[in-house]
Protein backbone atom coordinates (compact mmCIF):
# COMPACT_ATOMS: atom_id res chain seq x y z
CA UNK A 1 0.00 0.00 0.00
CA UNK A 2 1.28 3.09 -1.09
CA UNK A 3 1.03 5.79 1.78
CA UNK A 4 0.18 9.11 0.38
CA UNK A 5 0.32 12.75 1.45
CA UNK A 6 -1.85 15.29 -0.71
CA UNK A 7 -0.89 18.62 -0.65
CA UNK A 8 -3.20 21.56 -1.30
CA UNK A 9 -6.45 18.65 -0.40
CA UNK A 10 -8.61 21.14 0.32
CA UNK A 11 -8.49 22.92 -3.27
CA UNK A 12 -10.14 21.66 -6.19
CA UNK A 13 -8.03 18.84 -7.26
CA UNK A 14 -7.11 17.69 -3.73
CA UNK A 15 -10.20 16.63 -3.16
CA UNK A 16 -10.76 14.91 -6.46
CA UNK A 17 -7.62 13.60 -5.87
CA UNK A 18 -8.78 12.10 -2.43
CA UNK A 19 -11.65 10.39 -4.12
CA UNK A 20 -9.98 8.57 -6.89
CA UNK A 21 -7.36 7.61 -4.35
CA UNK A 22 -9.89 6.36 -2.08
CA UNK A 23 -11.01 4.03 -4.92
CA UNK A 24 -7.54 2.43 -5.61
CA UNK A 25 -6.73 -0.62 -4.10
CA UNK A 26 -3.20 0.27 -3.63
CA UNK A 27 -2.94 3.31 -2.24
CA UNK A 28 -4.19 5.39 0.65
CA UNK A 29 -4.22 9.14 1.84
CA UNK A 30 -2.67 9.64 5.32
CA UNK A 31 -2.75 13.03 5.48
CA UNK A 32 -3.22 16.03 4.17
CA UNK A 33 -1.64 19.75 3.96
CA UNK A 34 -3.80 22.89 3.58
CA UNK A 35 -3.20 26.80 4.29
CA UNK A 36 -6.45 26.59 5.89
CA UNK A 37 -6.90 22.75 7.49
CA UNK A 38 -10.30 22.69 8.37
CA UNK A 39 -12.40 24.73 5.17
CA UNK A 40 -13.27 20.63 4.68
CA UNK A 41 -14.19 17.68 6.34
CA UNK A 42 -11.75 15.11 5.49
CA UNK A 43 -11.14 11.05 6.53
CA UNK A 44 -7.01 11.93 7.24
CA UNK A 45 -5.84 14.37 9.43
CA UNK A 46 -4.90 17.91 7.83
CA UNK A 47 -2.41 20.09 8.93
CA UNK A 48 -1.18 23.76 8.04
CA UNK A 49 2.65 23.04 7.91
CA UNK A 50 4.49 19.67 7.11
CA UNK A 51 6.19 20.28 10.42
CA UNK A 52 3.33 18.49 12.04
CA UNK A 53 2.83 15.96 10.00
CA UNK A 54 3.44 12.46 11.99
CA UNK A 55 2.18 9.59 9.37
CA UNK A 56 4.67 7.38 8.11
CA UNK A 57 4.35 8.80 4.29
CA UNK A 58 5.68 7.41 0.99
CA UNK A 59 5.07 9.66 -1.44
CA UNK A 60 3.36 13.37 -1.73
CA UNK A 61 1.78 14.49 -4.39
CA UNK A 62 1.07 18.42 -4.67
CA UNK A 63 -1.80 20.56 -6.25
CA UNK A 64 -1.30 23.72 -4.36
CA UNK A 65 0.65 26.80 -4.80
CA UNK A 66 3.78 27.72 -6.02
CA UNK A 67 4.55 29.70 -2.46
CA UNK A 68 4.49 25.85 -0.93
CA UNK A 69 7.20 24.51 -2.28
CA UNK A 70 10.10 25.03 -0.51
CA UNK A 71 8.20 23.39 2.39
CA UNK A 72 7.56 20.50 0.25
CA UNK A 73 11.14 20.38 -0.84
CA UNK A 74 12.35 20.59 2.87
CA UNK A 75 10.10 17.74 4.07
CA UNK A 76 10.78 15.41 1.21
CA UNK A 77 14.65 15.75 1.21
CA UNK A 78 14.77 15.71 4.95
CA UNK A 79 12.92 12.44 4.90
CA UNK A 80 13.35 10.82 1.88
CA UNK A 81 10.03 11.04 0.22
CA UNK A 82 9.32 11.08 -3.85
CA UNK A 83 7.40 14.05 -4.46
CA UNK A 84 4.86 14.53 -7.61
CA UNK A 85 4.99 18.42 -8.47
CA UNK A 86 1.20 18.96 -10.36
CA UNK A 87 1.35 22.64 -9.20
CA UNK A 88 1.51 25.32 -11.88
CA UNK A 89 3.02 28.82 -12.11
CA UNK A 90 6.68 28.15 -10.78
CA UNK A 91 9.27 30.75 -11.60
CA UNK A 92 12.61 29.82 -13.01
CA UNK A 93 13.83 29.69 -9.32
CA UNK A 94 11.33 27.35 -8.22
CA UNK A 95 12.28 25.29 -10.81
CA UNK A 96 15.76 25.60 -10.05
CA UNK A 97 15.10 24.24 -6.91
CA UNK A 98 13.37 21.26 -8.34
CA UNK A 99 16.04 20.37 -10.35
CA UNK A 100 18.65 20.59 -7.27
CA UNK A 101 16.34 18.86 -4.84
CA UNK A 102 16.14 15.73 -7.88
CA UNK A 103 19.89 15.04 -7.16
CA UNK A 104 18.94 13.59 -3.59
CA UNK A 105 15.24 12.63 -3.97
CA UNK A 106 12.56 11.37 -6.94
CA UNK A 107 11.03 14.38 -8.06
CA UNK A 108 7.83 14.04 -10.56
CA UNK A 109 7.12 17.20 -12.35
CA UNK A 110 4.57 18.34 -15.20
CA UNK A 111 2.27 21.12 -15.60
CA UNK A 112 -0.25 19.10 -17.12
CA UNK A 113 -0.97 15.11 -15.65
CA UNK A 114 -3.12 14.03 -19.01
CA UNK A 115 -1.56 12.08 -21.55
CA UNK A 116 -3.21 13.37 -23.95
CA UNK A 117 -1.66 16.70 -23.92
CA UNK A 118 1.45 14.97 -23.36
CA UNK A 119 0.82 13.33 -26.65
CA UNK A 120 0.06 16.92 -27.73
CA UNK A 121 3.09 18.76 -26.65
CA UNK A 122 5.28 15.73 -28.74
CA UNK A 123 2.54 16.10 -31.96
CA UNK A 124 3.65 20.15 -31.87
CA UNK A 125 7.28 19.57 -31.73
CA UNK A 126 6.93 17.22 -35.08
CA UNK A 127 5.09 19.98 -36.54
CA UNK A 128 7.04 22.79 -36.11
CA UNK A 129 10.25 20.54 -37.33
CA UNK A 130 8.48 20.14 -40.05
CA UNK A 131 6.87 23.56 -41.12
CA UNK A 132 10.04 25.21 -39.73
CA UNK A 133 9.60 29.20 -40.18
CA UNK A 134 7.36 29.03 -42.93
CA UNK A 135 4.41 28.89 -40.18
CA UNK A 136 3.34 31.14 -37.43
CA UNK A 137 2.73 29.40 -33.79
CA UNK A 138 0.61 30.64 -31.56
CA UNK A 139 -1.12 28.80 -28.62
CA UNK A 140 -4.27 29.66 -26.94
CA UNK A 141 -5.79 28.30 -23.93
CA UNK A 142 -8.73 28.77 -21.86
CA UNK A 143 -9.36 27.82 -18.67
CA UNK A 144 -11.87 27.89 -15.82
CA UNK A 145 -12.53 31.30 -13.75
CA UNK A 146 -10.84 30.17 -10.27
CA UNK A 147 -7.45 29.77 -12.12
CA UNK A 148 -5.30 32.38 -10.63
CA UNK A 149 -1.85 31.66 -13.20
CA UNK A 150 -1.77 32.82 -16.76
CA UNK A 151 -0.66 31.73 -19.18
CA UNK A 152 -1.55 27.84 -17.94
CA UNK A 153 1.77 25.71 -17.36
CA UNK A 154 0.65 24.05 -20.17
CA UNK A 155 0.53 26.28 -22.55
CA UNK A 156 4.42 27.47 -21.68
CA UNK A 157 5.58 23.65 -21.31
CA UNK A 158 3.74 23.20 -24.77
CA UNK A 159 5.86 26.61 -25.93
CA UNK A 160 9.26 25.10 -24.61
CA UNK A 161 8.24 21.87 -26.09
CA UNK A 162 7.96 23.83 -29.69
CA UNK A 163 10.94 25.77 -28.77
CA UNK A 164 13.00 22.99 -28.81
CA UNK A 165 12.60 22.58 -32.40
CA UNK A 166 14.01 25.76 -33.01
CA UNK A 167 16.77 25.32 -30.80
CA UNK A 168 15.79 27.53 -28.52
CA UNK A 169 15.37 30.48 -31.28
CA UNK A 170 11.71 31.80 -30.16
CA UNK A 171 10.32 34.57 -28.29
CA UNK A 172 7.11 34.09 -26.59
CA UNK A 173 4.86 36.95 -26.53
CA UNK A 174 1.78 36.99 -23.60
CA UNK A 175 -1.50 38.11 -25.63
CA UNK A 176 -1.43 41.32 -28.10
CA UNK A 177 -1.72 44.55 -26.42
CA UNK A 178 -2.78 47.60 -27.86
CA UNK A 179 0.65 49.72 -26.73
CA UNK A 180 2.26 47.52 -29.65
CA UNK A 181 2.06 48.54 -32.95
CA UNK A 182 4.48 46.37 -35.22
CA UNK A 183 4.12 43.45 -37.22
CA UNK A 184 4.65 39.89 -35.62
CA UNK A 185 8.16 38.51 -36.09
CA UNK A 186 8.25 35.06 -37.44
CA UNK A 187 10.35 34.15 -34.04
CA UNK A 188 7.67 34.97 -31.81
CA UNK A 189 5.29 32.65 -30.04
CA UNK A 190 1.93 34.01 -29.33
CA UNK A 191 0.61 32.79 -25.84
CA UNK A 192 -3.15 33.40 -25.35
CA UNK A 193 -4.73 32.94 -21.91
CA UNK A 194 -8.75 33.29 -22.17
CA UNK A 195 -10.59 32.60 -18.52
CA UNK A 196 -14.18 32.23 -17.80
CA UNK A 197 -16.41 29.95 -16.51
CA UNK A 198 -16.12 26.23 -15.60
CA UNK A 199 -13.91 25.06 -18.73
CA UNK A 200 -11.74 22.26 -17.37
CA UNK A 201 -8.68 23.60 -19.77
CA UNK A 202 -8.48 23.84 -23.69
CA UNK A 203 -5.18 23.83 -25.15
CA UNK A 204 -5.16 24.76 -29.02
CA UNK A 205 -1.47 24.83 -30.85
CA UNK A 206 -1.90 26.68 -34.15
CA UNK A 207 0.28 26.92 -37.24
CA UNK A 208 -0.56 29.36 -39.41
CA UNK A 209 0.70 29.53 -42.83
CA UNK A 210 -0.45 31.18 -46.29
CA UNK A 211 -3.59 30.33 -46.91
CA UNK A 212 -3.50 27.49 -44.84
CA UNK A 213 -3.72 26.68 -40.94
CA UNK A 214 -2.99 23.53 -38.92
CA UNK A 215 -4.18 23.23 -35.00
CA UNK A 216 -3.80 20.80 -32.77
CA UNK A 217 -6.63 20.77 -29.74
CA UNK A 218 -6.34 19.23 -26.64
CA UNK A 219 -9.85 19.39 -24.49
CA UNK A 220 -10.06 18.22 -21.07
CA UNK A 221 -13.78 17.41 -19.96
CA UNK A 222 -13.22 16.83 -16.57
CA UNK A 223 -10.19 16.93 -13.74
CA UNK A 224 -10.36 13.27 -13.06
CA UNK A 225 -7.51 12.90 -16.20
CA UNK A 226 -5.33 15.03 -13.56
CA UNK A 227 -6.07 13.27 -10.68
CA UNK A 228 -5.40 9.98 -12.20
CA UNK A 229 -2.29 11.37 -13.84
CA UNK A 230 -1.12 12.20 -10.80
CA UNK A 231 -1.84 8.45 -9.45
CA UNK A 232 -0.20 6.91 -11.92
CA UNK A 233 3.14 9.64 -11.47
CA UNK A 234 3.27 8.55 -7.93
CA UNK A 235 2.65 5.22 -8.18
CA UNK A 236 6.12 5.49 -11.20
CA UNK A 237 8.08 7.13 -8.81
CA UNK A 238 7.43 5.83 -5.30
CA UNK A 239 10.55 3.17 -5.51
CA UNK A 240 12.67 5.20 -8.17
CA UNK A 241 16.22 6.62 -7.98
CA UNK A 242 16.69 10.11 -7.23
CA UNK A 243 16.12 11.78 -10.29
CA UNK A 244 13.46 14.37 -12.26
CA UNK A 245 10.96 12.54 -14.08
CA UNK A 246 8.36 13.98 -16.25
CA UNK A 247 5.09 12.27 -18.28
CA UNK A 248 7.45 11.46 -21.06
CA UNK A 249 9.21 8.75 -19.20
CA UNK A 250 6.11 7.34 -18.50
CA UNK A 251 4.62 7.27 -21.73
CA UNK A 252 7.30 5.94 -23.61
CA UNK A 253 7.98 3.10 -20.73
CA UNK A 254 11.45 4.32 -20.99
CA UNK A 255 14.21 2.41 -19.05
CA UNK A 256 16.79 4.63 -17.36
CA UNK A 257 19.01 1.77 -19.93
CA UNK A 258 16.96 0.01 -22.39
CA UNK A 259 19.58 -1.62 -23.88
CA UNK A 260 23.35 -2.72 -24.45
CA UNK A 261 25.30 -3.94 -27.18
CA UNK A 262 28.66 -4.55 -28.74
CA UNK A 263 29.51 -2.28 -31.85
CA UNK A 264 33.32 -3.53 -32.58
CA UNK A 265 34.27 -6.54 -31.53
CA UNK A 266 38.25 -6.23 -33.33
CA UNK A 267 39.17 -2.65 -32.25
CA UNK A 268 42.74 -1.45 -31.00
CA UNK A 269 43.02 1.75 -28.85
CA UNK A 270 46.28 3.98 -29.37
CA UNK A 271 46.82 7.07 -27.19
CA UNK A 272 49.09 10.04 -28.03
CA UNK A 273 50.98 10.62 -25.10
CA UNK A 274 51.77 14.10 -23.84
CA UNK A 275 51.37 15.67 -27.58
CA UNK A 276 52.36 19.21 -27.33
CA UNK A 277 49.21 21.00 -26.58
CA UNK A 278 49.49 22.65 -30.29
CA UNK A 279 46.48 22.68 -33.05
CA UNK A 280 48.28 22.55 -36.22
CA UNK A 281 50.51 19.41 -34.72
CA UNK A 282 47.32 17.36 -33.33
CA UNK A 283 45.98 18.26 -37.11
CA UNK A 284 48.85 17.16 -38.65
CA UNK A 285 48.85 14.35 -36.98
CA UNK A 286 45.04 13.29 -37.82
CA UNK A 287 45.66 14.63 -41.20
CA UNK A 288 48.81 11.93 -41.61
CA UNK A 289 46.42 8.79 -40.21
CA UNK A 290 43.68 10.40 -42.31
CA UNK A 291 45.76 10.27 -46.27
CA UNK A 292 46.68 6.66 -44.68
CA UNK A 293 42.85 5.56 -44.72
CA UNK A 294 43.11 5.04 -41.12
CA UNK A 295 39.65 5.23 -39.52
CA UNK A 296 39.05 6.55 -36.35
CA UNK A 297 36.01 5.60 -34.11
CA UNK A 298 35.83 6.65 -30.54
CA UNK A 299 38.47 9.56 -29.65
CA UNK A 300 38.82 11.28 -26.73
CA UNK A 301 41.15 14.36 -25.29
CA UNK A 302 41.84 14.55 -21.72
CA UNK A 303 42.43 18.24 -20.02
CA UNK A 304 45.90 19.65 -20.76
CA UNK A 305 48.36 19.67 -18.18
CA UNK A 306 51.89 21.81 -18.79
CA UNK A 307 51.27 22.45 -22.22
CA UNK A 308 50.93 18.48 -23.46
CA UNK A 309 48.01 16.51 -23.68
CA UNK A 310 46.79 12.92 -24.17
CA UNK A 311 44.82 11.76 -27.20
CA UNK A 312 43.31 8.24 -26.99
CA UNK A 313 41.34 6.82 -30.10
CA UNK A 314 40.35 3.39 -31.04
CA UNK A 315 40.60 1.66 -34.65
CA UNK A 316 40.18 -1.33 -36.55
CA UNK A 317 42.88 -3.79 -35.07
CA UNK A 318 43.27 -4.13 -39.16
CA UNK A 319 44.85 -0.21 -39.31
CA UNK A 320 46.81 -1.05 -36.46
CA UNK A 321 50.55 -1.31 -38.48
CA UNK A 322 49.64 1.35 -40.77
CA UNK A 323 48.67 3.70 -37.69
CA UNK A 324 51.52 2.77 -36.07
CA UNK A 325 54.08 3.38 -39.01
CA UNK A 326 52.10 6.77 -39.75
CA UNK A 327 52.76 7.76 -36.03
CA UNK A 328 56.38 7.05 -36.28
CA UNK A 329 56.87 9.82 -38.88
CA UNK A 330 56.45 12.23 -36.05
CA UNK A 331 59.69 12.63 -34.39
CA UNK A 332 59.70 12.25 -30.57
CA UNK A 333 55.75 11.30 -30.53
CA UNK A 334 54.88 8.77 -27.60
CA UNK A 335 52.28 6.39 -28.15
CA UNK A 336 50.75 3.60 -26.23
CA UNK A 337 48.45 0.45 -28.35
CA UNK A 338 46.24 -1.73 -26.78
CA UNK A 339 44.84 -4.52 -29.14
CA UNK A 340 41.38 -6.95 -28.45
CA UNK A 341 39.09 -4.19 -27.69
CA UNK A 342 35.24 -4.44 -27.63
CA UNK A 343 33.32 -1.19 -28.12
CA UNK A 344 30.33 -1.20 -25.68
CA UNK A 345 27.38 0.61 -25.79
CA UNK A 346 24.02 1.47 -23.32
CA UNK A 347 20.99 3.54 -24.44
CA UNK A 348 18.42 4.71 -22.88
CA UNK A 349 16.64 7.70 -23.19
CA UNK A 350 15.68 8.22 -19.62
CA UNK A 351 19.27 8.22 -19.23
CA UNK A 352 19.08 12.33 -19.80
CA UNK A 353 16.67 12.60 -16.46
CA UNK A 354 18.68 10.61 -14.33
CA UNK A 355 21.90 11.16 -12.26
CA UNK A 356 24.55 8.68 -11.03
CA UNK A 357 24.11 6.48 -14.50
CA UNK A 358 28.25 6.54 -14.69
CA UNK A 359 28.51 5.65 -11.51
CA UNK A 360 26.02 2.65 -11.55
CA UNK A 361 27.77 1.41 -14.48
CA UNK A 362 31.32 1.68 -13.07
CA UNK A 363 30.35 0.07 -10.02
CA UNK A 364 28.61 -3.18 -12.43
CA UNK A 365 32.01 -3.28 -14.11
CA UNK A 366 33.86 -2.90 -10.78
CA UNK A 367 32.27 -5.98 -9.13
CA UNK A 368 33.37 -7.99 -12.58
CA UNK A 369 37.40 -6.41 -12.00
CA UNK A 370 36.62 -4.94 -15.64
CA UNK A 371 38.51 -2.00 -17.01
CA UNK A 372 37.17 0.54 -19.10
CA UNK A 373 39.77 2.48 -21.74
CA UNK A 374 37.48 5.31 -23.29
CA UNK A 375 34.54 6.42 -22.40
CA UNK A 376 32.69 8.76 -24.25
CA UNK A 377 28.82 10.08 -24.19
CA UNK A 378 25.62 11.66 -25.45
CA UNK A 379 22.31 12.43 -23.33
CA UNK A 380 21.14 8.97 -24.01
CA UNK A 381 23.95 6.78 -24.83
CA UNK A 382 27.46 6.06 -23.28
CA UNK A 383 30.35 4.12 -24.98
CA UNK A 384 32.83 2.04 -23.82
CA UNK A 385 36.22 0.15 -24.52
CA UNK A 386 36.88 -3.08 -22.42
CA UNK A 387 39.41 -5.66 -23.34
CA UNK A 388 37.12 -8.34 -25.34
CA UNK A 389 37.91 -11.05 -23.26
CA UNK A 390 35.40 -9.30 -20.58
CA UNK A 391 32.68 -8.62 -23.32
CA UNK A 392 30.24 -11.19 -22.28
CA UNK A 393 30.86 -10.69 -18.33
CA UNK A 394 30.64 -6.75 -18.77
CA UNK A 395 26.98 -7.72 -21.00
CA UNK A 396 25.91 -9.76 -18.20
CA UNK A 397 26.91 -7.49 -15.31
CA UNK A 398 25.52 -4.25 -17.06
CA UNK A 399 21.98 -6.03 -17.56
CA UNK A 400 21.51 -7.05 -14.50
CA UNK A 401 22.53 -3.61 -12.79
CA UNK A 402 20.25 -2.12 -15.10
CA UNK A 403 17.46 -4.55 -15.07
CA UNK A 404 17.16 -5.28 -18.77
N1 LIG B 1 -0.39 19.37 -13.51
C1 LIG B 1 -1.69 19.22 -13.74
O1 LIG B 1 -2.11 18.32 -14.48
C2 LIG B 1 -2.65 20.16 -13.12
C3 LIG B 1 -2.21 21.19 -12.38
N2 LIG B 1 -3.07 22.01 -11.74
C4 LIG B 1 -2.49 23.03 -10.90
O2 LIG B 1 -2.64 22.65 -9.54
C5 LIG B 1 -2.74 23.80 -8.72
C6 LIG B 1 -4.00 23.69 -7.87
O3 LIG B 1 -5.13 23.69 -8.71
P1 LIG B 1 -6.60 23.71 -8.07
O4 LIG B 1 -6.82 22.56 -7.19
O5 LIG B 1 -7.53 23.93 -9.20
O6 LIG B 1 -6.51 25.06 -7.23
P2 LIG B 1 -7.30 25.42 -5.88
O7 LIG B 1 -7.12 26.89 -5.66
O8 LIG B 1 -8.69 24.90 -5.94
O9 LIG B 1 -6.51 24.59 -4.77
C7 LIG B 1 -5.28 24.94 -4.20
C8 LIG B 1 -5.35 24.64 -2.72
O10 LIG B 1 -4.04 24.83 -2.17
C9 LIG B 1 -4.19 25.69 -1.03
N3 LIG B 1 -2.95 26.40 -0.79
C10 LIG B 1 -2.60 27.66 -1.11
N4 LIG B 1 -1.35 27.93 -0.69
C11 LIG B 1 -0.92 26.82 -0.06
C12 LIG B 1 0.27 26.48 0.61
N5 LIG B 1 1.29 27.35 0.69
N6 LIG B 1 0.39 25.24 1.13
C13 LIG B 1 -0.63 24.36 1.04
N7 LIG B 1 -1.79 24.64 0.41
C14 LIG B 1 -1.93 25.85 -0.12
C15 LIG B 1 -5.33 26.59 -1.39
O11 LIG B 1 -5.82 27.24 -0.25
P3 LIG B 1 -6.54 28.69 -0.42
O12 LIG B 1 -7.69 28.47 -1.36
O13 LIG B 1 -6.97 29.02 0.97
O14 LIG B 1 -5.51 29.61 -0.99
C16 LIG B 1 -6.31 25.58 -1.98
O15 LIG B 1 -7.01 24.90 -1.01
C17 LIG B 1 -2.73 24.98 -9.68
O16 LIG B 1 -1.42 25.49 -9.76
C18 LIG B 1 -3.15 24.38 -11.00
O17 LIG B 1 -2.70 25.11 -12.10
C19 LIG B 1 -4.41 21.82 -11.82
C20 LIG B 1 -4.92 20.81 -12.55
C21 LIG B 1 -4.09 19.91 -13.31
O1 LIG C 1 -5.57 25.27 -13.06
C1 LIG C 1 -6.04 24.35 -13.75
O2 LIG C 1 -7.23 24.00 -13.66
C2 LIG C 1 -5.14 23.63 -14.66
N1 LIG C 1 -3.88 23.94 -14.63
C3 LIG C 1 -2.84 23.34 -15.35
C4 LIG C 1 -2.07 24.35 -16.15
O3 LIG C 1 -1.88 25.49 -15.69
O4 LIG C 1 -1.60 24.03 -17.24
C5 LIG C 1 -3.25 22.11 -16.09
C6 LIG C 1 -4.67 22.04 -16.53
O5 LIG C 1 -4.83 22.70 -17.74
C7 LIG C 1 -5.65 22.56 -15.50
Amino acid sequence: MIKVLISGINGKMGQILSGCIAEDENMVVVAGIDKMPDARQNPFPVYETFSRVIESVDVVIDFSRPEALPDILAFSSKKNIPAVLATTGYSDQDKTMIANASAHIPIFFSANMSLGVNLQMELSKKASEFLGDKFDIEIVEKHHNQKVDAPSGTALAIADKINEAFSGGKQYVYGRTPDVRAKRDVKEIGIHAVRGGTVVGDHDVLFLGNDEVIEIHHRAMSKHIFAEGAIRAAKFIHDKPAGLYSMQDIISGMKIVSSIYAEDENDAIITLIGVPHEPQHIADIFDALAKNSVNLDTISQAYPQDGKVDIVFSISSSDIEIAKSVLSEFDGLRYDCVTDITKLTIEGEGMQRQFGVVARLFSALAADHIKTYIMTNSQTRISFCIGSKNTTKAITAVTQAFGL
